[in-house]
C-alpha cells in the first residue's frame, strides 16, 4: 500500500532572469518524515521553501499537500491547510509578549478561539522550552529564545509539515544542541519537516534524508552522512568554513 506524500512538488521549475533556482524539481516528504536541505548560498533553497509556503509561484510544475494540488493556493490558506514555516530573519511582534505571539498564530494560522487558542499557544511554548519567558516582550528576548520564538509561532498555526529556514544560524554550538533538541522531540510527534541548514552537524543529529540542493538541481539524496561524501556536494562545499560542521570524509564513507 502506498502513503499519499505530506508534500510532492511535481516538476517544479523556477527561474529569476537568467538565473534557474528549480529545473524540473521533484521532491517527496513522507508523513512524519524529517528532511534537511543543503546547498551553497544562491542554490535556490530558499526560493523552494517561498513556492511550498505559496509566497512564490514556480514558472511551471505543481505543489501537492497530502495529496491536494495547493501550486495557486496563497500562503494563508495553505498555513491553513497546515504548512508552518519559520523565517531566516525572525520578525516577530517584538512588543507583544512571547504568549501573545504564539496566540496570534494559533487565531489566525490555526483558526482556533477562545481557551483553545490560549491552551494551544501555552502548549506550543512548552514544547519549545518557552514557558518561562511566556510574559516577556519578544523585543527582549536574547537570540537562542528568539530562535525559539520562531519555531513556536509556526508551530502556533497547528502544522503537520513544518519548513524550518536556518533556524541554527547564528547560535553558539551549546544553543545550537539545545535547539537540535527541541526539533527532534517535534519529529518524534510525528511532524513532518523540512530543514535548510548551513550548520550542517545539526542537520545530521535530526534528520533520515538530506538533500543537496545545486544550481537548480538535486545533486545528492539520501541518508545525510552519505550524501555529505557525495563527491559532487563535496566539491560544492570546497573552502566551506568549519562551522558547517561537515564531516571528515572518512565519516561519511
Ligand atoms: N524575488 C527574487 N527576485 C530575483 N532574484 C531572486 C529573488 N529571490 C531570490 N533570488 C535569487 O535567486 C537565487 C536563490 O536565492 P535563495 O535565497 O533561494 O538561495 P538560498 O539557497 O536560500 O541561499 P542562502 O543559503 O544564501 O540563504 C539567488 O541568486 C537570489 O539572488
Amino acid at each position: 500500500m502506498t502513503t499519499t506524500p505530506l508534500l510532492r512538488l511535481d516538476g517544479i521549475s523556477k527561474s529569476f532572469g537568467k538565473v534557474t533556482v528549480a529545473r524540473d524539481l521533484t521532491l517527496s516528504v513522507q508523513p512524519g518524515e524529517a528532511l534537511g536541505i543543503v546547498g551553497p548560498n544562491g542554490a535556490g533553497k530558499s526560493t523552494l521553501f517561498a513556492m511550498i509556503a505559496g509566497d512564490l509561484r514556480p514558472d511551471s510544475g505543481a505543489v501537492w499537500l497530502e495529496g491536494r494540488q495547493v501550486t495557486g493556493v496563497p500562503p494563508h490558506a495553505r498555513t491553513r491547510a497546515g504548512i508552518g514555516r519559520t523565517f531566516q530573519v525572525p520578525r516577530p511582534f517584538e512588543h507583544l509578549t512571547v504568549f501573545e505571539n504564539v496566540l496570534v498564530c494559533a487565531h489566525q494560522g490555526a483558526a482556533l478561539k477562545g481557551r483553545r487558542a490560549q491552551a494551544h499557544a501555552m502548549n506550543v511554548l512548552e514544547r519549545t522550552g518557552l514557558a518561562e519567558v511566556a510574559n516577556t516582550p519578544a523585543g527582549r528576548l536574547a537570540l537562542l529564545p528568539r530562535k525559539r520564538l520562531e519555531v513556536a509561532r509556526a508551530l502556533g498555526t497547528g502544522p503537520r509539515l513544518l519548513l524550518l529556514d536556518e533556524v541554527a544560524g547564528g547560535l553558539t554550538e551549546p544553543e545550537v544542541l539545545e535547539l537540535v533538541a527541541v526539533v527532534k522531540d517535534l519529529h518524534a510527534e510525528g511532524l513532518g519537516i523540512v530543514w535548510i541548514e548551513h550548520v550542517v552537524h545539526a542537520l545530521i543529529r535530526t534528520v533520515g534524508r538530506m538533500i543537496c540542493l545545486a544550481g537548480g538541481d538535486v545533486v545528492a539524496d539520501g541518508e545525510p552522512l552519505r550524501v555529505l561524501a557525495d563527491r559532487r556536494v563535496r566539491e560544492l562545499y570546497l573552502g566551506a568554513g568549519p562551522e558547517t560542521g561537515l564531516p571528515g570524509e572518512e565519516e561519511g564513507s
